[in-house]
């Protein structure tokens, strides 16, 4: 059987709503889940194929997007989250009990500073904007699946009408580079 690379992949993209202003995410626990409200859409939404993120069982892929981090709030039972790793530049936030990523934040100076990273999937409600590419695909090679394997993974993200990077998209990318350029003082030539 082929990989399930994401529920939300597999079975077809779903649109968003382009007019939808936020919801809220709750962990898998049965009871005291925690809650965490969004007063956003996310946005530059993807699957991600890094070790990092956090992944549903048996998908090879994360789907995380980023909202601003003022327009999020944790609701309840915040005393079960944990940071997985400290020592990270996204400051993972999971609940300790099952597991699931509330929210991932940067603290440190980053190019993403100001937004937290957050997985859609844990909302109920319908509308979040639907994933826009595919992210550090060949990184789930470290993660053990076969390198035979991975032209049928692309092709799969091709076939839901996804683009694939082994990092992230040339808009994400060009923002970490204007971010460095800038930090280190320098001038961009005229066009
Ligand atoms: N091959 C590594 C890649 C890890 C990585 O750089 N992940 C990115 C993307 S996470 C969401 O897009 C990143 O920015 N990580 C920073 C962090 O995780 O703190 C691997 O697979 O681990
Ligand atoms: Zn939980
Ligand atoms: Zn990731």
């Amino acid at each position: 059987m082929a990989p399930s690379i994401h529920p939300l992949i597999d079975n077809g993209l779903t649109k968003g709503d382009p007019n939808f202003s936020g919801g809220t995410l709750h962990c898998r626990c049965p009871s005291n889940q925690v809650v965490v409200s969004l007063k956003s859409n996310v946005a530059h939404n993807h699957a991600c194929g890094c070790s990092k993120c956090w992944k549903p069982a048996g998908a090879l892929f994360s789907i995380v997007g980023v909202v601003p981090r003022d327009k999020l709030s944790v609701e309840a039972n915040q005393s079960k989250l944990k940071i997985v790793d400290p020592s990270a530049v996204i400051q993972r936030h999971a609940c300790k009990d099952c597991g699931a990523h509330l929210f991932g934040r940067i603290e440190r100076e980053h190019p993403f500073h100001g937004l937290d990273f957050v997985h859609a999937e844990l909302s109920d409600q319908k509308g979040w904007q639907e994933p826009q590419f595919a992210g550090f695909v060949s990184s789930i090679i470290e993660q053990g699946f076969n390198p035979k394997g991975m032209d049928d993974v692309r092709a799969k993200f091709h076939s839901a009408g996804l683009e694939t990077y082994d990092a992230l998209s040339p808009v994400l990318m060009d923002l970490i580079a204007t971010f460095t350029a800038q930090k280190a003082g320098v001038k961009f030539a005229n066009l």
